[in-house]
């Protein structure tokens, strides 16, 4: 059932405490087998000035650093003296350019130090996010060639087949929780980015050390490159990845195949996110492995999730009691991966919440795409999106392929949800059309991202569609001051408020697969997070301030129901039997515990 109370765990101490904790966690003092300029070199285990002199004298470091030594606490004021200077030196120029420069120290420090890196993210996470994730990553992977430095991750091609499984040994980590793949094929809004869509691998493993706190010497973020249809990319001579057409058919699932029996074999408990997969590979592949492997695809899955808590807050903000969610008229504009995503978990939840009817499910939905309203009188219907084709009688007045505004005009749909990557489509006369909603408070879900592919800024939103409005796009915006002292609130409506949650809960349960049973547990989770004062000020997710806390209350519900599927086998030194009895608030402190955090471990055993 859906329940809507805030659940606070009652050993969330606060965060100083938390930190201390999570510190404490951390297994045994790391003993570092490098030596002098490989440890400096080394991002895992690098301290920079922080080196202590003991630890200088036993690790070859003399000679190497400047005599003084500068505590953790002082190069973090450093790094973020020097990062508010460039945010200062580079006011009034274009947001490219500014969100590369910051994009740019960030990531130099990422190479250099990881546990100042990872410190200065979660403490920020506000500020940065929107720098290493949506949107900013987006442009790194549009101008990857030019920006790349340094590797990070792996990278397997088409050409390495028949190679795989030696290759997976080559990374020098010996343990892997988590890995981030992308084939590159569909990358945000953004289209195929080939080899360069990496960006988003390394993006959303920064949010799984940020918020889910998964070691970073455990996270993997690859590459699959099966080439690109790009022919812009093609024809680059800076181009790094492979100079031919995508693979195709039995030829790309070959190596899809060989790529995660690797991993499997390797690791056989990591978590393989698949993101940023184009539709057709993206539902291929979850079929394929979901039950064979421990895996998930993000784009599907986890945003449906957040969107799902989104539709439910949206009830909530009516004043409405969350049965009602089987009256909203819901209008998804794509019909791509994502939203089809949404539309299959949005329908289940509705079946469930009108006695098992599908029917009465799917009257209440609609979908478009580029060709306009998706019935069964469509030529050539793409059969992942038949099940939610309408049949032409029950659309009265409507006809197959009706544009998006003529739907809203007829419908007054109470929800209006894009994932159509198509920047811009909610316009004008669309937002207006939408203040006649059957609605009090019409949804807004403009979920497409980067910025620029949102189907419409928070600012035009409220002004055309009313105040009234509840608003959640997919990129972060600013809040809308709508006068008189009301504030038009911005929600991020982003999967990046589950899938660390999801991989983390995952982890700790120890299952072997990820089921629907467990993605649903977190949606319900994120979808109970908020109060009712906050859901009246049109506030649907938390902020990402504290993404760490959430991060923990989702985990804790994947491993709760994990258990109750008898999935759970446990993780470390805790067993299924013992998970079996852990409380609700035990589950959410044991997920705590396990977090990282980033600290300068000692590198070599006190005398
Ligand atoms: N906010 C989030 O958490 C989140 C999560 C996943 C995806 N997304 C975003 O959603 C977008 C789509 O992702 P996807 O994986 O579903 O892509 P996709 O390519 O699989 O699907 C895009 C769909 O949009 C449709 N479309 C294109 N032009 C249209 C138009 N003018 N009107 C109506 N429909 C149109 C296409 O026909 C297709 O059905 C991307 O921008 C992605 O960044 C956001
Ligand atoms: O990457 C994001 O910000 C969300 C989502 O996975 C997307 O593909 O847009
Ligand atoms: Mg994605």
């Amino acid at each position: 059932m859906w329940k809507v109370a805030r659940f606070v765990a009652s050993n969330v101490r606060s965060s100083s405490q938390r930190r201390f904790l999570s510190a404490a966690a951390i297994p045994g003092a790391c003993i570092v087998h490098k030596r002098g300029a490989d440890i400096l070199h080394d991002p895992w285990f690098n301290k920079d000035t922080g080196f202590p002199l003991t630890e200088r004298d036993r690790l070859g470091l003399r000679g190497l650093l400047p005599p003084r030594v500068i505590s953790f606490e002082q190069q973090y004021d450093r790094f973020m003296e020097s990062y508010r200077s460039l945010e200062k030196n580079t006011q009034g120029q274009p947001y490219s350019v500014v969100s590369l420069a910051k994009w740019r120290i960030l990531n130099r420090l990422h190479d250099r130090n990881e546990t100042l890196y990872y410190r200065v993210l979660i403490d920020n996470i506000k500020d940065f996010a929107p720098i290493i994730y949506t949107p900013t990553v987006g442009l790194v992977c549009q101008n990857y060639s030019g920006l790349f430095r340094r590797p990070r991750g792996m990278y397997f091609s088409a050409k390495d087949k028949g190679e795989m499984m030696s290759m997976i040994y080559n990374w020098p980590g010996q343990q892997v929780d988590m890995i981030v793949l992308t084939d590159g094929s569909r990358i945000l809004g953004l289209g195929d980015l080939g080899v360069q869509g990496i960006g988003i691998p390394i993006g959303k493993l920064d949010m799984y050390v940020a918020a889910a706190g998964i070691n970073p010497q455990r996270i993997l973020p690859i590459m699959l490159d099966v080439g690109t249809n790009n022919q812009k990319l093609l024809e680059d001579p800076l181009y790094l990845g492979l100079r031919q057409p995508r693979l195709e058919g039995e030829e790309y699932l070959s190596i899809v195949d060989e790529f995660m029996e690797a991993v499997h074999t390797r690791w056989p408990k990591a978590i393989v996110q698949f993101e940023d997969f184009q539709m057709k590979w993206a539902f291929e592949t979850l079929q394929r492995y979901r039950k064979r492997f421990c895996m998930f695809n993000d784009d599907v899955q986890g945003t449906a999730g957040v969107a799902l808590a989104g539709l439910l807050g949206t009830v909530r903000a009516q004043g409405r009691p969350l049965s009602d969610f089987v009256n909203q008229k819901i209008v998804v504009v794509g019909a791509g991966s994502a939203g089809l995503g949404v539309l299959t978990m949005a329908i289940q939840a509705l079946s469930r919440m009108s006695g098992n009817n599908e029917m009465v499910a799917k009257n209440q939905c609609y979908l478009l795409d580029k060709d306009g309203l998706i019935t069964k009188e469509r030529k050539n219907l793409d059969p992942a999106a038949a099940p939610f084709a309408k049949d032409i009688k029950d659309v009265e007045g409507l006809r197959e392929g009706a544009s998006l505004l003529e739907v809203v005009k007829k419908l007054k749909p109470h929800v209006l949800l894009g994932l159509s990557g198509v920047g811009g489509i909610f316009n004008e006369p669309v937002l207006k059309a939408m203040r006649e909603s059957d609605s009090p408070k019409p949804a807004i879900f403009s979920m497409s991202n980067p910025t620029m592919n949102a189907e419409c800024n928070a600012a035009d939103a409220f002004k055309h569609a009313g105040p009234n409005i509840v608003f959640a796009s997919g990129s972060p915006f600013e809040n809308v001051d709508l006068g008189n002292g009301k504030v038009g609130h911005v929600n991020q409506a982003n999967n990046m408020y589950l899938f660390p949650g999801i991989g983390l809960g995952t982890l700790l349960s120890g299952a072997h697969f990820i089921t629907d049973g467990m993605l649903q547990a977190a949606a319900e989770c994120l979808a109970s997070y908020i109060t009712d004062e906050e859901i009246q000020k049109g506030i649907l997710y938390p902020s990402i301030d504290s993404i760490r806390h959430i991060t923990a209350e989702v985990g804790a519900a994947v491993v709760q129901a994990a258990v109750e599927e008898d999935l759970a086998e446990g993780h470390g030194d805790v067993g299924p039997r013992e998970l079996k009895h852990m409380s609700k608030e035990e589950t959410v402190a044991y997920v705590m515990q396990n977090m990282w955090f980033p600290v300068y471990s000692p590198l070599v055993h006190e005398k």
